[in-house]
């Protein structure tokens, strides 16, 4: 049986979308640039600040121009940390993560949001001590696709790789669980691009009420 269960962050456990949305908005109307749709906003998550800023640049310029994006990125992490008034949490999530806990899972965090804005949204929905170690998408020099920061999140929990089961919603986690060798459960309710069934996983659902039976579940 796991021990513990890591999650993503964005897509996974809170909808975020919408203040992404508007900060990326607060952002081009600060530089008058035009603005990008929600729809484009969502489809730029999960791969980091740094690509997301990097493909709304591109969308609305044309090109990446360096200096360009190394000022929207600054301007973005300053309206992204505060970025979490419209920030919803899928609904069952609570329960589960309670349920978890006491049932004596550990819980871990592995998302490629920055640090920054990670710790701001944790203390925003009162999940400061929830998880057990948090790694984000600059607390390494590479970020998930990469299944560093995943094995960091197992390593800092003291466990190994055949221990945990990672959660996450889009090809990004897909990716660093299938490179990490990981059991990974895909939440099919996120912003993923790509067909379910097209993505690694191990299981999937789109209702957080019936994640513990799959996690009980050796075979799934
Ligand atoms: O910030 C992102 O691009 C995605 O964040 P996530 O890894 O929590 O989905
Ligand atoms: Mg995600």
């Amino acid at each position: 049986m796991n021990r513990a269960i890591i999650f993503d962050l964005d897509g996974t456990l809170i909808d975020s979308a919408p203040d992404i949305h508007a900060a990326a908005n607060a952002v081009l109307s600060g530089e008058d640039l035009p603005l990008v749709t929600f729809e484009q906003s969502r489809s730029f998550v999960g791969r980091g600040a740094r690509i997301f800023v990097e493909r709304m640049e591109r969308a609305v310029t044309g090109r990446n121009t360096p200096t360009l994006t190394d000022h929207l990125h600054t301007r973005f992490l300053h309206f992204y940390e505060r970025a979490h008034e419209n920030t919803r949490i899928y609904p069952g999530v609570v329960e589960v993560l309670e349920g978890l806990r006491s049932d004596g899972y550990a819980l871990g965090l592995c998302t490629n949001k920055p640090m920054g804005p990670t710790r701001a949204v944790l203390a925003h929905l009162g999940w400061e001590r929830l998880f057990s170690v948090v790694i984000g998408g600059d607390s390494l020099p590479v970020a998930k696709p990469d299944p560093a920061p995943l094995m960091a999140v197992i390593e800092g929990l003291g466990l190994t790789l055949p221990q945990i089961t990672y959660i996450g919603d889009s090809e990004t986690d897909a990716a660093t669980a299938e490179r990490a060798g990981a059991r990974f459960g895909l939440f099919t309710e996120g912003y993923r691009h790509t067909a379910p069934e097209d993505m690694y996983h191990q299981f999937r659902f789109d209702d957080y009420r019936h994640l513990p039976t799959h996690l009980k579940d050796p075979a799934a």
